[in-house]
């Protein structure tokens, strides 16, 4: 596989995530962090949105980063000489290219999103600046005329044209197919946009990749638009550990951009979240607590410090006797087959009455008490949200 240039959207598409507005503190951080790691290109905003989005956009390119900066436009001359007014030096085209969209947003006039397409791309390169031109849903788009329109697009003067899976609607199979017709026609790169309307943003990124894209739109977390984008942390450790690719992305600060995010966003990453969600590394069950004592490698992809994670093994409805010997013996405990198996009852039943996993203080209260019945309605006093996992168990 070739190089993939990974051109984060969080600051565009993730912030179109309904409910979301960053501020230009959480803009600045954002940026300075994704570029920090090593991602390549970001595309910064939307200045045609008016005058706060264009100072927070100048503020950014005033930083002097060392990635690539790109702003959105519409095929529309004022959007673009928006972006030159904030400093811009590459800006992305988007145009309909789906009969559904040019009937909502041109009339159903096809020749139009050709006229406005060149208009807007000569006025681009007429003012010295990169062009990429995205074909908004290009997954839906009938195939003669989204190779029409890229391969017009890079008669104009393009330098990149986006795949759009606008509303998700692809499956990793057909994405190759199509984005292969598109990368065997045209001679500029291809880029991927990929939406997660059926939980399959990743994964038809990953296939336009395979199919030839050489670069790749992603957002941190999956936010964006309905159910989100490609998240950058599974696009980079898909790339990096499936497919030996190394993008030059210091992946072990991807838990703290991720979490950065999330609290700009004021949406919390779910538990069982690829990559950076809390339970990415937590192992409660007893063949998999077990395995991984003698070695993670049993159940976990890599090691949760690429990741800037931490492994968590928790005793629960599920758990066996050898992570509960393991964590009674690193506080001085140890019992007798027949104690260990009424703890291990007893912890099943709290588990289950709590719906949750036991805290380290919590489990050695049950060993305390003689793990009888008063003990364990003693767990109960926490709810699940209340327990950090800085008091659960860490190898
Ligand atoms: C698939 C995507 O994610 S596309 C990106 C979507 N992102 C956003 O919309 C967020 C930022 N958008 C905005 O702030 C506003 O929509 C603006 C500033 C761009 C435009 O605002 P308004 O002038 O109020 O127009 P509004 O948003 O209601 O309608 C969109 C207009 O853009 C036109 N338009 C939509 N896409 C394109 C395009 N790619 N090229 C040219 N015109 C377009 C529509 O036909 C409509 O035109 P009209 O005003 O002549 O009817
Ligand atoms: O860049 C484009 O052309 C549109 C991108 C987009 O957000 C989408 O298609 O969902």
């Amino acid at each position: 596989m070739n190089q993939t240039v990974i051109n984060d959207t969080t600051l565009r598409d993730g912030e179109q995530a309904a409910g979301v507005a960053f501020n230009l503190t959480e803009k600045i951080a954002i940026a300075q962090l994704l570029d920090t790691i090593g991602v390549h290109e970001l595309e910064v905003g939307i200045p045609a949105m008016g005058e706060a989005e264009q100072h927070a956009i100048a503020t950014i390119v005033d930083l002097g980063l060392q990635a690539d900066l790109l702003g959105w436009n519409r095929a529309v001359i004022s959007d673009i000489q928006a972006s030159i007014d904030c400093g811009l030096q590459r800006v992305h085209i988007s145009i309909p290219v789906s009969a559904i969209q040019i009937a909502a947003k041109f009339g159903g006039k096809w020749q139009v999103v050709l006229d406005k397409l060149r208009d807007s791309i000569n006025f681009a390169l007429d003012h010295g600046l990169f062009v990429s031109v995205g074909g908004e849903d290009s997954s839906r788009a009938e195939s003669n005329f989204l190779l029409d329109v890229a391969l017009y697009a890079q008669e104009c003067g393009a330098s990149r044209f986006r795949f759009c899976d606008t509303v998700g609607i692809l499956e990793p199979f057909t994405t190759y197919t199509q984005v292969k017709q598109l990368v065997t026609a045209l001679s500029i790169p291809v880029e991927m946009h990929t939406h997660n309307d059926f939980g399959l943003a990743t994964a038809n990124a990953l296939a336009g990749i395979k199919a030839g894209a050489l670069s790749v739109n992603t957002t941190v977390n999956g936010l964006g638009e309905r159910a989100g984008n490609a998240a950058l942390e599974e696009i980079v450790m898909a790339l990096k550990r499936i497919h030996n690719t190394n993008l030059g992305i210091d992946t072990s600060r991807l838990l703290e951009i991720s979490r950065l995010v999330a609290s700009a966003s004021g949406y919390k990453v779910h538990p069982w979240k690829a990559i950076v969600g809390e339970n990415s590394f937590a192992h409660e069950s007893g063949i998999h607590a077990h395995g991984v004592l003698q070695n993670p490698d049993t159940y976990e992809p890599f090691a949760p410090e690429e990741v800037g994670g931490e492994r968590r093994l928790v005793l629960g409805k599920h758990s066996g006797r050898h992570l509960l010997s393991n964590v009674l013996e690193q506080h001085g405990i140890s019992l007798n087959p027949e104690a260990m198996k009424s703890v291990l009852d007893a912890v099943r039943q709290a588990s289950m009455e709590n719906k949750r996993s036991l805290t380290t203080e919590e489990l050695l209260h049950l060993v305390r008490s003689g793990y009888e019945s008063e003990a364990i309605n003693s767990v109960s006093t926490k709810a699940k949200d209340d327990i950090t996992t800085d008091k659960l168990f860490h190898i």
